[in-house]
């Protein structure tokens, strides 16, 4: 099976859209952690723990593993989501020129999807788009404020904004049924439109929860008609109980919370 039969056969199982990031910054790792041998390794381990009932998929976004620790953590992470049958989406955002970009595909080796930056073109998602098995998200429209500098800008040959744009080419480059694309929360309207020239590619919706963004429309238009798409939070759910003893705990009913939130929209 490809990573879009798996991530669609665990969001069914599950009943759930809920995307954990683990972005285990490390000012913020709880105290009893903190001195542990891999103290990434040691958070994630109990956030799985806590979550992975309600979780569809996990993000690590790869910012937060840089090093040989980092990498080692993120190893760890991976393969302990795995024992728990969970999909593993690497946030990476990479894109280089072809002969770059195949090495950086090799994170495929582990992880089952990835994040890829479209800017510079098709040669340069070749080697992620040849994994069949595995699945590429392309930045869309994302959620950070700056996100219009660029991608709403108008193109005059084409009538329509860049981010309109790169929905159209990546559902063109699918060839594979291998692709989605990260489109915020934090835009309803723009997540609407997106929806509307790419309705056969799953979303991967960030920007609920700490972000502020919207829960409604990142259910209504994150999933294609057969129900595939997830809305990550990060932040909201791994350090809902900082201060807290039971911080692990917190973070399983801050996952459970948002999987009922969504789930009363689907
Ligand atoms: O458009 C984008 C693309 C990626 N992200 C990443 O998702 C998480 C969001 O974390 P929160 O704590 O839920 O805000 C983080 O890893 C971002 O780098 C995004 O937010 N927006």
């Amino acid at each position: 099976m490809g990573f879009f039969e798996d991530l669609a056969a665990r969001i069914d199982s599950r009943d759930t859209m809920v995307c954990v990031g683990l972005d285990p910054d490390p000012d913020r790792l709880p105290e009893d952690v903190r001195d542990a041998e891999l103290p990434r390794w040691q958070f994630n381990r109990r956030i799985i723990d806590a979550t992975h009932e309600c979780a569809a998929c996990y993000k690590p976004n790869a910012a937060f593993y840089e090093g040989a620790d980092g990498w080692r953590a993120l190893a760890e992470t991976i393969a302990y989501a795995h024992g728990k049958d969970v999909p593993v989406i690497l946030d990476a955002k990479r894109g280089d020129i072809g002969n770059t970009a195949r090495q950086y595909a090799s994170a495929l080796d582990r992880a089952d999807a990835i994040t890829v930056n479209p800017y510079m073109g098709r040669d340069s998602l070749q080697p992620f788009l040849s994994r069949e098995e595995k699945g590429i998200f392309a930045l869309c429209r994302t959620s950070n404020p700056g996100g219009k500098d660029f991608q709403n800008l108008e193109l005059a040959s084409y009538d329509e904004y860049l981010y309109e744009h790169v929905a159209r080419r990546m559902a063109e480059w699918d060839e594979h049924g291998n692709v989605g694309l990260v489109v915020g929360a934090t835009r309803p309207e723009e997540l609407e439109r997106v929806r509307e020239i790419a309705p056969d590619l799953p979303f991967l919706v960030p920007g609920v929860g700490a972000q502020g963004g919207d829960v409604e429309a990142a259910v209504e238009h994150g999933r294609t008609a057969a129900g595939v798409g997830v809305v990550n939070s990060t932040r909201g759910i791994i350090f809902a109980g900082e201060e807290r003893e039971d911080w692990d705990r917190a973070a399983g009913a801050a996952a459970k919370r948002l999987r009922d939130r969504l789930n009363e929209y689907r």
